[in-house]
């Protein structure tokens, strides 16, 4: 259940603008099917950028402390977001790889929260992928950090290019990840793994 107030999304705003899209495309606005439109529309809204107000770096103050130095993969992270130049949905999967340092781990759902938040705005693939890295290179310091998201978007797949089944691939290294060719290479391997 999502608090429209606490970040501030301007409902009234979003119902006007949508009923005038629907005017402009040629819409009977007063039609039955179309009558709650506007409405709707602007509660998803509400929810698919609800993202916006949020940082991702809070989730990542939740830290436990474990003498575990080694790789820590979460993968096949679902997620959809919006794309910010046609605001329609791009969707796929993020895969998320840290090394800590000084025995300073995260909760595992923090990861997968981290990419709610980031997705949940008007976006960009590559500024998704590298947001939650920097995000988890600022608060836990680790070692180094592997993110990589797969997606597919309807921007070149419904509109446009119309490419249906193309996936765009990102990947961000930071830290050793990035300067240690052999460990990055087994981060990979997992993530291709079944
Ligand atoms: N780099 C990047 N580009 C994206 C992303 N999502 C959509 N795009 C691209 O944004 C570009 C916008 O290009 P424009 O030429 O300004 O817009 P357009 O005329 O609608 O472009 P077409 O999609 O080619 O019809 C397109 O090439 C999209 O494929 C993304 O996450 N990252
Ligand atoms: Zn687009």
């Amino acid at each position: 259940m999502i608090d429209m107030k606490s970040h501030n999304v301007d409902l009234d705003k979003i119902e006007q603008a949508v009923g005038m899209i629907l005017e402009a495309v040629g819409e009977d606005v007063g039609r039955e099917g179309l009558q709650d439109t506007p409405k709707r529309v602007a509660k998803m809204y509400a929810e698919v950028f609800a993202g916006l107000k949020e940082d991702p770096k809070e989730y990542f103050r939740t830290v436990f402390h474990e003498n575990h130095e080694e790789l820590v993969l979460v993968k096949d992270i679902p997620f959809y977001s919006m794309c910010e130049h046609h605001l329609v949905p791009f969707f796929g999967k993020a895969h998320i790889a840290y090394i800590p340092r000084d025995g300073v781990v995260t909760g595992l759902s923090k990861l997968a929260r981290a990419v709610e938040t980031v997705a949940k705005r008007p976006q960009l693939q590559e500024r998704i992928t590298s947001t939650i890295a920097d995000s988890m290179m600022e608060t836990l310091n680790p070692h180094g950090v592997y993110v990589m998201v797969e997606a597919e978007h309807m921007c070149m797949t419904m509109r446009g290019i119309k490419k249906p089944g193309s996936k765009t691939v990102t990947a961000v290294s930071r830290g050793i990840l990035e300067t240690d060719d052999i460990k990055r290479s087994e981060v990979i391997t997992y993530i291709n793994m079944d």
